[in-house]
């Protein structure tokens, strides 16, 4: 029998079909439900977005405040979740933690198999998104408290995902310009067609196991250093390479050894992602406007991006999401090993809409192999292996 083709890394193979956001790879461009990225952040909010990408239609105002009223009421998490991450090394990586403790929440908020009536239930689905959504900051932030020997510090009812998110990391009340720019940092995060973390939530998904199972893995799935995980290095990278001058030999050294610029490269954008250019934008307001502490970072990476064009452009190697997210969490005093979970947070919601549509059509994910082992061959028992 003849091999079929193995493309590595399924690269333009459709996995599935999905309504939920397209990209122009060629054109730079990202819509959600057809809708511009660019528009979505300059007039709507993550809650409406969120609600959005979940249903398919921009929400009426009783369905956005139902919604958002759910979110700010699920915040809180069960008291034995806490008891849980108690035990967990504060040297581990907070993504480690994330991918544990969502798994964890389906041993305290059992989801039985969903009915046949429940997986078409659009509000019964939304409803389980919802507390999904509404608990991953609250795990973050009290971890952040908690590894450090703090309270973690409750959730707050009156403030928005953005804002409230912001307070229990500080303990303060936020900027409302730092809370506006998150919001947008989590709009430009929340989907992204069928990346590597949101194909693993369409394989786990069809199995119909339990939506924790689901986004714990695409947690797990999303750290990795060529996926989410980037962010974290992206910013790290800049601190090593320190000052501007050092910008060209760094990059010549890097490439010439035949490694990777962290931030740079995608599978479908061959010119930059739109969504670096949206955050390098906000960047630029901050600075014009004073607001930027770290400037020095912020010109490096602009200094790199411009090298980098110069040496990569030509491949289609362009700055993708987590080149610029990182400067800018950094710019809010945020620690740079919460930068993945951050955006863990803002894409449970692209996961989530992933699940209901699979949910919708589903069949289990089981794919070939081309099979390159040995021939069937007779068992040798262990005396008669020698050397
Ligand atoms: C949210 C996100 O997940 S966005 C992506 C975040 N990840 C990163 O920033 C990590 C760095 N980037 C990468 O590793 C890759 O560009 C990926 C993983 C994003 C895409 O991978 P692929 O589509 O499989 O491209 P692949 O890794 O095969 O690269 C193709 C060519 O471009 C080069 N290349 C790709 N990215 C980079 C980069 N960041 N720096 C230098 N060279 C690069 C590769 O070395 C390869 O060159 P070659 O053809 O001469 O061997
Ligand atoms: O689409 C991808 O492969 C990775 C990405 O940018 C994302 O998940 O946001």
């Amino acid at each position: 029998m003849t091999d079929a083709t193995v493309v590595p890394g399924l690269e333009g193979v459709p996995a599935t079909h999905s309504a939920i956001s397209h990209i122009d790879g060629t054109a730079g461009l990202l819509s959600y439900r057809g809708y511009p990225i660019a528009e979505l952040v300059a007039q709507s909010h993550y809650e409406e977005v969120a609600l959005l990408l979940l249903d398919g239609e921009l929400p009426k105002a009783k369905d956005l405040e139902r919604f958002d009223a759910g979110l700010r009421a699920h915040r809180q998490i069960k008291y034995n979740v806490r008891e849980i991450m108690k035990f967990l090394p504060v040297t581990g990586h907070p993504m480690d933690m994330l991918h544990c403790a969502i798994a964890s929440l389906g041993m305290f908020y059992p989801q039985q198999e969903l009915s046949d009536a429940e997986r078409d239930n659009a509000s019964h689905l939304d409803a389980m998104a919802m507390r999904i959504i509404a608990r991953i900051p609250t795990i973050v932030a009290m971890w952040d408290q908690m590894r450090f020997g703090n309270d973690p510090i409750p959730p707050r009812s009156d403030l928005s995902h953005a804002a409230n998110f912001l307070y229990m990391l500080h303990g303060r009340e936020p900027d409302p310009l730092h809370a506006r720019i998150l919001d947008a940092c989590f709009i430009l995060h929340a989907e992204h067609t069928i990346n590597a973390s949101t194909f693993s939530v369409l394989v786990s998904t069809s199995t119909l196991t339990n939506p924790y199972h689901v986004i714990a893995g695409a947690v797990g799935t999303l750290a990795g250093p060529l996926h989410g995980g980037a962010n974290q290095r992206v910013v790290e990278m800049l601190e090593e390479i320190g000052s501007v001058d050092n910008v060209v030999p760094f990059l010549e050294a890097r490439l010439a050894a035949k490694e990777k610029i962290w931030g740079f490269g995608h599978r479908v954008y061959k010119t930059t992602d739109p969504r670096a250019a949206i955050l390098k934008e906000m960047m630029e307001d901050l600075a014009q406007a004073g607001h930027l502490r770290q400037s020095r970072q912020f010109a490096i990476a602009r200094a790199l991006e411009e090298a980098a064009a110069e040496r990569l452009g030509s491949k289609g190697i362009h700055a993708n999401v987590d080149f610029y997210s990182g400067v800018l969490y950094h710019e809010m005093g945020i620690r740079s090993d919460l930068f993945t979970p951050i955006f863990a947070m803002a894409r449970s919601v692209g996961w989530l809409a992933h699940w209901r549509e699979q949910l919708s059509n589903n069949r289990i994910f089981r794919p070939t192999q081309n099979y390159t082992g040995a021939s069937t061959r007779a068992y040798q028992p262990l005396s008669e292996r020698h050397a």
